[in-house]
């Protein structure tokens, strides 16, 4: 059995960015930016007012008498100049007139048809946003994962298309016998597919294309058909049939297929029987078929695998730290990752409990939690206050 780190690197062996399409903005969001594009105009494009109120060209004073000689609004300037002894009424967003060096907000004159006063207490903003303080054309936004501000960011650059990384389509097959659909009437021996539905959000959650195939029934004849079916995908995820009984057929199958197996069984728990390798070219990861066991090897290697599909760097998922509530046991040989519940506190580490149940069944358990609270393989018994490393899920 290798560590779990270790499998994690061969896993991103499996896979590197895919190739690089040019998309509109609206389909850009959560997509890795894979070339540097630069502003096509300064912004803001002109000096612009941030008030409400009045340009003016003298130095302001409570008292001061100014002729309004024109109006500037968002979308429509004033042609003219303004000079000594003007002011021109302008909104948020329109550009300065000529001549002006200060906007004077409304709030603080006194305005009788075609002049205003200046009255006293005035503040000193000048309320004036200079042209390309935002940013200045040929400024770059380098390669990156795209926000929804880095959207607006884009589009105010006028940049209407992108360069991204395709994103990745995963197959995902469910296997075995006692499996049927939610909605259907499972017969006396059967159970719902559970874990695929959590699997496909993750990646859709994480930016991929989920592509839910037929459940494979055990069979080697019905995995080959929908293990072939799968083959265009960038990622092939198995769930089940990865251990040892006489119906657990993923490995072999896959062998007689031609995977390159790059490994079987890590120390971990849940996940043993995790197995990943190249199907016909293809990056593939058998997942176990217990729901729990599925589900973290996703956070764990999936998901990771997915996102440097999609051009980010092959990086393992964050490590916080919390402090531990309760003594906890053992961990055992294998890395354990205990579902767990986190507690915020208003200073300092958040405090978190493992749950008293940890079978690689009970998705209710999963449901309730909301961290993975990492026991180092080998660790002994922790006592309460101790500060321990968690994923959060
Ligand atoms: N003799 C041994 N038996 C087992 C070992 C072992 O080392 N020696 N390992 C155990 C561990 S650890 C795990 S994890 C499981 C994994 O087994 P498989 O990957 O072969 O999974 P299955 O046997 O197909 O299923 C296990 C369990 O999960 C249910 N299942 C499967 N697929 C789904 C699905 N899509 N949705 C919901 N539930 C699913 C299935 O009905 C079984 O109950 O093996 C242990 N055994
Ligand atoms: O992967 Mo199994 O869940 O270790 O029980």
């Amino acid at each position: 059995m290798i560590s779990v780190d270790e499998a994690l690197a061969r896993v991103f062996a499996l896979v590197s960015p895919l190739p690089v399409e040019t998309v509109p903005l609206r389909q850009a969001n959560g997509r890795i930016l894979a070339a540097p594009v630069t502003a096509l105009r300064d912004q803001p494009p002109f000096d612009a007012s941030a008030m409400d109120g009045y340009a003016i060209h003298d130095a302001a004073r409570p008292g001061l008498s100014l002729r309004v000689i024109g109006t500037a609004q968002a979308g429509k300037g004033f042609a003219g100049r303004v000079g000594p002894g003007e002011a021109v009424r302008i909104f948020t967003g329109a550009p300065v007139p000529e001549g002006a060096d200060r906007v004077v907000i409304q709030e603080d004159v006194t305005a009788a048809g075609d002049r205003i006063t200046l009255n006293p207490g005035l503040d000193e903003g000048r309320h004036i946003r200079p042209r390309g303080q935002d940013f200045r054309a040929g400024a770059e936004v380098t390669p990156r994962l795209l926000r929804p501000a880095d959207l607006a960011l884009l589009a105010s650059m006028n940049i209407a298309r992108v360069p991204v990384h395709r994103r990745p389509v995963i197959a995902l097959i469910a296997t075995g016998d006692e499996l049927v659909m939610p909605g259907e009437t499972p017969g006396p021996d059967q159970i719902i597919t559970s874990n695929t539905f959590a699997l496909a959000a993750m990646v859709e959650e994480a930016g991929g294309i989920a592509r839910m195939l037929p459940i494979a029934r055990d069979t080697e004849a019905d995995l080959r058909m929908v293990l072939r079916l799968a083959l265009d995908a960038d990622l092939v995820v198995t769930i089940g049939g990865a251990s040892v009984g006489d119906h657990d057929l993923v490995g072999r199958v896959a062998e007689a297929m031609g995977m390159d197996r790059a490994f079987y069984k890590i120390a971990m728990r849940p996940g043993k029987p995790l197995m990943a390798g190249l199907l016909q070219g293809v990056p593939m990861l058998g997942l176990p078929g217990n729901p729990v066991s599925a589900i973290v090897c996703a956070h764990l290697f999936l998901i990771p695998a997915l996102r440097h599909l999609a051009g980010q760097p092959a990086q393992a998922p964050a490590r916080l730290r919390a402090v531990l509530v309760s003594e906890t046991g053992p961990a055992g040989p294998r890395r354990h990752y205990m579902r767990a519940r986190l507690e915020p506190q208003t200073d300092g580490l958040p405090h978190i409990t493992p749950f008293g149940l940890q079978d690689s069944s009970l998705l209710g358990v999963l449901g309730g939690a909301d961290a993975l609270l990492i026991r180092p393989e080998g660790d002994g018994p922790l006592p309460a206050g101790s500060v321990v490393e968690y994923h959060p899920i």
